[in-house]
């Protein structure tokens, strides 16, 4: 039986699946193979390219040291892979099916239903879209009820955020199911409500793209100082305590109510090509309220302290890969190529 209120009673529970079909196994489908495989479940794929088969366990083969290292779980094996000649045969035994065709909206409709119609009408199906809703895509689908949005980010045996949200034909007990499925597989779920293009860690990190395209369209910065400024700025605050928590600091002991109202005027200035959002007093009250939350009664000196003892973890850990990569490049005589101006704590 499900734990999930309103799954139909056939349904596995979320943490009693055992087999997983991916469909599409490129970049992504093979990632997922990997991450499920590593995760001790029976995998079976399907991809329609003729060199798919070799493509995705060339792709999990490669995968498989990273993975080990991380610890696999009981049981786990890349022998438990199966490809399979045709979509009916991989889907038709699975208790989860995971889509990741590539990005074309016709494609995804009609392959959606394709899998709708050869699946079991107890399995919920992700879909990997980086982008569409899933009200645009379960419109030809005869079981819609069951058909969610699980967007992974790349490599999904590396990434634990899955972001899962369901469309307007979507059951919420397919949305909660899904939710607490990938958890059991090892992932950190946001469960949305309501459907959004791009999800929110595409939003996010497209603004970002959208304004280093302008700034390489313009001649006004190099892709190598874009991407440095990332790496050895933002990028190594923002793998622990995300945009808000980490302007909540900049506002020191005053927080985020401080650091809104000291630069939230300067959101009009021309930094941006996007178009700021009104900061009303409403907006600032719901970032001051939301940010609270995250800290959870922590004093700055607290955050501060776990900020930057967080901050050297990650330095440190890039640095020891690092020294890894240029031992292993002066072993084979290649040494010079690594990019070595990393953290250094
Ligand atoms: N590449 C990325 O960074 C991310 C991609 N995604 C999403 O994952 C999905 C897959 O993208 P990628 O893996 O990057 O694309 P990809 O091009 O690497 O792989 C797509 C695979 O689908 C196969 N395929 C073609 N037609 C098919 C069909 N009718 N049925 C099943 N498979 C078919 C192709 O042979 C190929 O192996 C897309 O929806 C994309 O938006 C989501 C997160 C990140
Ligand atoms: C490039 N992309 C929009 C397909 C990326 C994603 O969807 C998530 C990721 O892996 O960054």
């Amino acid at each position: 039986m499900a734990e999930t209120n309103g799954a139909p009673a056939a349904t596995a529970a979320p943490g009693g699946v055992r087999t997983v079909a991916c469909v599409g196994a490129g970049v992504i489908g093979g990632g997922w193979v990997a991450h499920f495989l590593a995760r001790g479940y029976d995998v079976r794929a399907w991809d329609p390219a003729p060199d798919a088969e070799r493509r995705l366990r060339d792709l999990v083969a490669s995968a498989w040291p990273a993975l080990t290292r991380l610890g696999l779980a009981e049981g786990a094996s890349m022998d438990r892979l199966t490809v399979t000649g045709t979509l009916a045969e991989a889907v038709a035994e699975a208790d989860f099916v995971q889509e990741s065709a590539p990005e074309r909206i016709d494609l995804k409709i009609s392959l959606l239903a394709e899998i709708d119609e050869a699946a079991p009408g107890h399995v919920v199906v992700g879909s990997s879209t980086s982008g569409y809703s899933m009200s645009e895509m379960q419109v030809k689908a005869a079981r819609p009820e069951r058909l969610v949005v699980g967007h992974p980010f790349n490599p999904p045996y590396l990434v634990p955020l899955v972001e899962v949200v369901g469309g307007e034909s979507t059951e919420r007990w397919a949305v909660e199911w899904a939710s607490e499925f990938y958890r059991a597989a090892g992932k950190q779920v946001i469960t949305m409500d309501r459907e959004l293009p791009g999800f929110i860690g595409n939003r996010i990190q497209e603004a970002a793209w959208r304004e280093a395209l302008h700034m390489v369209a313009e001649g006004e910065a190099t892709v190598e100082q874009i991407d440095r400024s990332m790496t050895a700025g933002m990028g190594l605050r923002w793998a622990f305590f995300g945009p808000c928590l980490t302007f909540h600091l900049a506002g020191g002991e005053g927080g985020m109510a401080h650091m809104l109202d000291h630069f939230g005027p300067s959101l009009k200035a021309p930094w941006t090509r996007l178009e700021a959002p009104e900061l009303t007093a409403g907006l600032r009250d719901a970032m001051v309220a939301g940010t609270d939350e995250v800290v959870a009664g922590r004093s700055t000196a607290e955050l501060i302290e776990q900020r930057d003892r967080r901050m050297i973890a990650v330095m440190r850990a890039l640095a020891e890969v690092e020294a890894e990569e240029a031992a292993e490049a002066r072993a084979r005589g290649t040494e010079g190529n690594e990019d070595t101006e990393g953290g250094g704590a």
